[in-house]
């Protein structure tokens, strides 16, 4: 059945691979502080949100969210972070609870723990030789003040599932790139994350049911330091790309 689906961040790059895997789907509500430049299903919110009124108002009637917006660069400073990943995403999932919202798909990131990447591991933990795995059971450990905001969103996340009972799933990214994984860039190849893969893997964020969860959003590659194991058991991903089958 078609769920009615409010996506934040909606202008941006995982919001393009989202609605253009799976905008047939669902009755979208999509938001950004930006306005469209392409054709979009659904109706369009231009709001901040930081805007507690705005994001209100956008929660009416809907039953998922997907949680993008926000500052998407690992170099990003602190003051950005504090307002559109932390403080934002506060707001998010507040008015989630107040509107009765079933479920909440949070972007969260590898950089959440990348400083798991020790001197020591890299490079070898991003080549197939290696073993080294994290599943989402490790605790958070950012390597910047962006990775220190993506924890701090899986841990609202955590208070507003435990205190009201909101479903949440936490995504931690790899590296979503369109066509082809990233070039001459190892780190980037393990942690692949395709196009088409992101649409099917957030479409089994909209559909499946969970209480809380800390997945990783990456392909099938054939070396990944990420398990998707929890992905494929909690949430039915069946990733159908790899990024060892491109040269
Ligand atoms: N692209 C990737 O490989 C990865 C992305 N992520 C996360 O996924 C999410 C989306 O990332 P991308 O699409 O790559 O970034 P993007 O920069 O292409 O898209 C982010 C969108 O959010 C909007 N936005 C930012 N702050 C906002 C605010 N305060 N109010 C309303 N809209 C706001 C921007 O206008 C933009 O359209 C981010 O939260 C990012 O941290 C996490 C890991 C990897
Ligand atoms: O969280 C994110 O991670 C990806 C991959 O990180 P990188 O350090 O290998 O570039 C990044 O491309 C994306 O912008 C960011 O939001």
């Amino acid at each position: 059945m078609a769920q009615s689906v409010l996506l934040t961040g909606a202008a941006g790059r995982v919001g393009e691979a989202i609605l253009g895997g799976i905008g047939d789907e669902h009755e979208w509500r999509l938001m950004d502080r930006d306005p469209p430049t392409e054709d979009h299903p659904g109706e369009f919110v231009v709001a901040d949100i930081t805007n507690e009124d705005a994001v209100r108002e956008a929660m009416a009637g809907i039953d998922v969210v997907i949680h993008l917006a926000g500052d998407p660069r690992p170099e990003a400073p602190w003051d950005s972070v504090l307002t559109n990943n932390i403080d934002g995403t506060q707001k998010i999932f507040e008015a989630a609870v107040d509107a009765g919202v079933e479920k909440v798909a949070f972007a969260s990131s590898n950089h959440a723990v990348g400083a798991y990447e020790t001197e020591e591991r890299v490079p070898d933990m991003y080549r197939t030789h290696d073993d080294y795995l994290l599943d989402g059971t490790e605790l958070p450990r950012p390597g910047n003040l962006y990775g220190v905001s993506k924890a701090a969103g899986e841990t609202l996340g955590r208070y507003y599932h435990d205190e009201y009972g909101l479903s949440v799933v936490n995504v931690r990214i790899g590296n979503l790139t369109e066509g082809h994984p990233p070039i001459d860039y190892e780190r980037g190849q393990a942690m692949w994350l395709s196009y088409r893969d992101c649409a099917h893997l957030f479409d089994r964020c909209i559909r499946a049911d969970y209480e809380y969860e800390i997945v990783y959003g990456i392909s099938d590659n054939d070396r990944k330091y990420y398990s998707i194991d929890r992905a494929r058991e909690v949430l039915g991903y069946e990733p159908q790309d790899n990024s060892a089958r491109h040269d």
